[in-house]
């Protein structure tokens, strides 16, 4: 293990190297300003430099562009080959049109070269190949349909859901965002059975899976319900099913770790309609229940979905191996790199396959500063996907969420609940799902206990209720039988529950990220949504960074919260409070002599 930590550490600082000398990356650019969030660093060429090395560079990606087209047409041709014994039909018509799309693109990029050279927006530097262009080259080949789309329909595209990638290797220039389900590689229709009832793919799907599904590492950070939960899931299971079969159902290939239970249980049952039908098998490992089943399971699971705390254990214990586990995802990222979650999930990492032979995907709603660092050390040049008008990365919630900001008296807000309460499960509404939101385990258990006291179908979700009771909460939360539920942050992030109509946050949480993710449990998969909050002078120290969240959204900011103040407190250490510095992770320590 402290070998692994070595070697983990010494491919980190090469790693920064890398980003030190490197400073490629693509930008989709709107109205003319830059959406990427990436600086230059300090070691970048000037500008007559650049033009130097450009132009080798841009006669790299030339030749990069050659190689594709000819793998293209040999894959067109061997399809085209199948195609006449009748196992894999393919629309020759499209290879061909794919094959002069390709030949357009790269006339553009020679022209480009001329005139500025640049390949659009992309630049890049000459530089030999990485250890993650190595591994993943070629793993993905582009849907012959997908490449005789027009650059322009595509940039069209990206520009209008506001997608913004950034890739340390520029392989962006041929990685087309997958807008259609049509364009995955996958020829069996039960594994395309899960996507039946979805129009297309969100665009956190379409643009993280031919990075995923070319095996690159990424950062994914999309607004809440937008369908994260798929964007890493259907390459997981197209990654495992490109093994060989005789390799499958011997033990973990990927492994995804969630902060809840509740989470982890949901991300499985998603994962197991895309592996079921294709053969392959997950476990959910987590805490407050019997281990003896997960266990046994483990020994054939293909796909571990888990909580950090039981996963470790069994990791101890010696019944979860990861060290196969090439595919791995930290969803609701910024919770598992919080300082809570930080050292088990470093454990977990450190008994998978090393950086750079691993996958390491983030997926999260939220991706502040503070845990940006960290993530890099864990990672290999990882292309970063964010979704929303949101250049410098800030908070933003999701924009089709009213956002209402109530600014009560401490001792009203029981009573203030209650009218809202009556007002939103009155008449026709009277079986409107609500979720609201309490801080402390003891105050979910007293407000619960009030509601009920006044004649609402209610129930509960915190710590201080057993994993049964969790469950039968949720559960019938879900099916509507209490269309009340009163929960403290575990159920704050991810949780998918179909048409919550309204969150009420009684207390205010402890951050605004949680702030972010708990209104995030309504307006979910494109719906609209609800959020009202009861804010109180106990709360104030997170006006600021509230206010510019609701102003981030255009939504109303009433001025007795105004009065409270705009200023946004740094997040305090622990231990140091706001003395803390940030540290950049990702620098090795400098080695001082002492004559
Ligand atoms: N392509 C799609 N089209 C429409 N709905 C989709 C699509 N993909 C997934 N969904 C649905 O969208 C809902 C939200 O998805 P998911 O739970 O993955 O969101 P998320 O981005 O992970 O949210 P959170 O940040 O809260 O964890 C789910 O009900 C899911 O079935």
């Amino acid at each position: 293990m402290a070998k692994r930590k070595v070697e983990d550490a010494g491919l980190a600082s090469e790693q920064q190297a890398l980003r030190e000398n490197i400073p490629v990356s693509k930008k989709i650019r709107k109205e003319g300003k830059d959406v990427g969030d990436e600086q230059p660093t300090e070691s970048a060429p000037s500008a007559d430099e650049n033009n130097e090395v450009e132009s080798k560079a841009t006669r790299k990606e030339r030749k990069r562009l050659k190689k594709l087209m000819k793998l293209q047409d040999d894959a067109a041709a061997a399809d085209l080959e199948n195609s006449k014994d009748g196992s894999s039909p393919i629309d020759a018509a499209a290879a061909k049109a794919a094959r002069k799309a390709e030949k357009a693109r790269l006339k553009a990029s020679k022209k480009s070269s001329k005139d500025g050279l640049t390949n659009g927006d992309t630049t890049f530097q000459a530089r030999p190949p990485t250890a993650t262009e190595q591994r993943t080259s070629m793993q993905y080949r582009e849907d012959p349909s997908l490449a005789a789309i027009p650059q322009e329909d595509i940039d069209q595209f990206l520009a209008e859901n506001f997608i913004s990638i950034t890739d340390p290797l520029a392989s962006s220039s041929v990685l087309r965002p997958l807008i259609k389900f049509s364009y995955l590689p996958v020829t069996d229709p039960a594994q395309r059975a899960p996507f039946k009832n979805f129009k297309a793919p969100t665009p956190i799907q379409a643009a993280a899976w031919p990075f995923l599904l070319g095996g690159r590492d990424v950062i994914g950070v999309a607004e809440t319900g937008s369908g994260k939960t798929m964007a890493f899931a259907v390459p997981c299971v197209r990654g495992i099913l490109s093994l060989p079969e005789n390799q499958r159902n011997k033990g973990a290939r990927a492994v995804i770790v969630s902060p809840t239970r509740e989470l982890a249980m949901q991300s499985y049952e998603q994962i197991m309609q895309l592996a079921k039908v294709s053969g392959l098998r997950a476990v959910c490992v987590y805490g407050g229940v019997p281990k003896d089943e997960q266990r046994k399971s483990l020994k054939t699971a293909d796909i571990v979905v888990a909580t950090p705390g039981r996963l470790n254990d069994l990791i101890n214990e010696g019944c979860a191996d990861l060290s196969k586990a090439k595919y791995v995802v930290l969803d609701e990222a910024d919770r598992m790199l919080d300082k809570g979650f930080e050292e088990e999930i470093r454990k977990i990492i450190n008994t998978t396959p090393p950086i750079g032979e691993r996958q390491t995907l983030m997926f999260t709603a939220t991706w502040p500063e503070s845990v940006r660092s960290l993530a890099a050390t864990f990672m290999s040049d990882p292309v970063k996907i964010s979704i929303g008008d949101n250049p410098t990365g800030d908070l933003r919630a999701n924009a089709r969420i009213v956002q209402r900001v109530e600014v009560v008296d401490p001792r009203n807000k029981e009573y203030r609940l209650l009218q809202l309460l009556k007002q939103y499960q009155s008449g026709g509404q009277k079986d409107d799902r609500i979720l609201v939101f309490a801080l402390y385990k003891k105050e979910a258990t007293r407000i619960e206990g009030f509601i009920r006291s006044k004649g609402f179908r209610v129930a509960g979700i915190h710590g201080d209720l057993s994993q049964e009771q969790r469950t039968r909460s949720l559960d019938a939360f879900k099916q509507g039988n209490t269309p009340i539920l009163v929960a403290t942050d575990v159920a704050a992030r991810g949780l998918d529950i179909p048409s919550v109509k309204l969150v009420i946050n009684c207390t205010f949480p402890l951050t605004v990220e949680d702030y972010v993710h708990r209104i995030g449990r309504t307006g979910r998969a494109g719906k609209e949504g609800l959020a009202i909050t009861l804010f109180t002078e106990h709360d104030k120290a997170q006006s600021g960074a509230l206010i510019n969240v609701l102003k981030a959204a255009n939504q109303p900011v009433p001025d007795e919260l105004l009065k409270f103040g705009t200023t946004v407190k740094r997040k305090e250490h622990d231990a140091y409070g706001a003395f803390a510095r940030d540290v950049d992770r990702t620098v090795t320590a400098k080695k001082i002599k002492f004559d």
